[in-house]
């Protein structure tokens, strides 16, 4: 199949097209379109449960499509090889997750992909440092990284995707269960990586402080595409009754309702 090709003939760094995938025999995507093209920022928003992790793991391969094409920087993505170009935050689960490493070995390993024969030089360790200085953790650097906040382990996971300097950044809900002032560092990351021109996709369930940077969203509705355009405005709680998102991953925290067009 031909590689996809935006109206400036550059190739999207991410394109699917009419993707479908399955969960436990049920059917997850129902045919979804998605681009980013280079240097774009597109949130992707929806409801639990809509599809929004699934649509982004097929990007990096860990959920199988069922149907359509998926492809990065315009190979398609079974035969994509160039992870060092791809960074990628997963979407945290727990605070620390239990991880037995130090803040400086998490970020490290995101380097592998870019270190010669898998020996760190000079170059590999100062962008470890430059890394964990942008996300503001360059102090905890010797810490383990049980030892953290939530909001802290996420900085660290940041880090350990910015690390191979990749053009594309793909995020799984960056801001979920962080605190604010990590909200802000994680900001002012981001938007440094903009203007440095890197591509992103952030799965989100509200634009919150990200929302200045965000030129496109994509609304997922039980395995479909609602809406691709100019961002929604956040609107009060209960302002669309039955559209809240709730937000379970936390488990101490109370589920977070957004009043957001989902
Ligand atoms: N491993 C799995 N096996 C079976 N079903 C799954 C699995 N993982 C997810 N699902 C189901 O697939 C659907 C989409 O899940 P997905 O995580 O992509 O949604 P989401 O939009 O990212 O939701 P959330 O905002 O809650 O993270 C949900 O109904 C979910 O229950």
């Amino acid at each position: 199949m031909a590689d996809a090709k935006s109206e400036s003939g550059i190739s999207p760094v991410i394109s699917l097209r009419a993707v479908t995938a399955e969960l436990g025999g049920r059917p997850v995507l129902r045919g979804i379109d998605l681009t980013v093209a280079r240097g774009e920022v597109v949130a992707l928003l929806g409801a639990n449960g809509s599809g929004k992790s699934t649509a982004v793991r097929t990007v990096i391969g860990q959920v199988p499509v069922t149907g359509g094409a998926v492809e990065i920087f315009g190979t398609p993505r079974r035969r994509f090889r160039d992870w060092a170009r791809v960074g990628y935050v997963p979407q945290r689960t727990t605070a620390a997750g239990g991880v037995p490493a130090t803040v400086t070995e998490v970020v490290t390993s995101g380097r592998l992909s870019r270190a010669r024969f898998g020996v760190l030089r000079k170059a590999d360790r100062q962008a470890v440092a430059h890394a964990l200085e942008q996300v503001g953790m360059a102090d905890r650097a010797k810490d383990s990284v049980s030892a953290l906040s939530g909001g802290q382990h996420q900085r660290v996971l940041i880090a350990r995707a910015l690390v191979s300097e990749p053009e594309l950044l793909i995020m799984d809900e960056p801001m979920a269960g962080v605190d604010l002032a990590s909200q802000e560092v994680l900001a002012a990351t981001l938007r440094h990586q903009v203007e440095q021109g890197a591509s992103v996709l952030l799965v989100l369930h509200e634009l919150g402080p990200l929302e200045p940077l965000i030129d496109r969203a994509v609304v997922l509705r039980d395995g479909c595409v609602l809406h691709d355009g100019p961002p929604p405005k956040a609107v009060g709680q209960h302002a669309l009754p039955g559209h809240d998102h709730v937000h379970p991953h936390d488990a101490d925290a109370a589920p977070v309702r957004t009043g957001l067009l989902t």
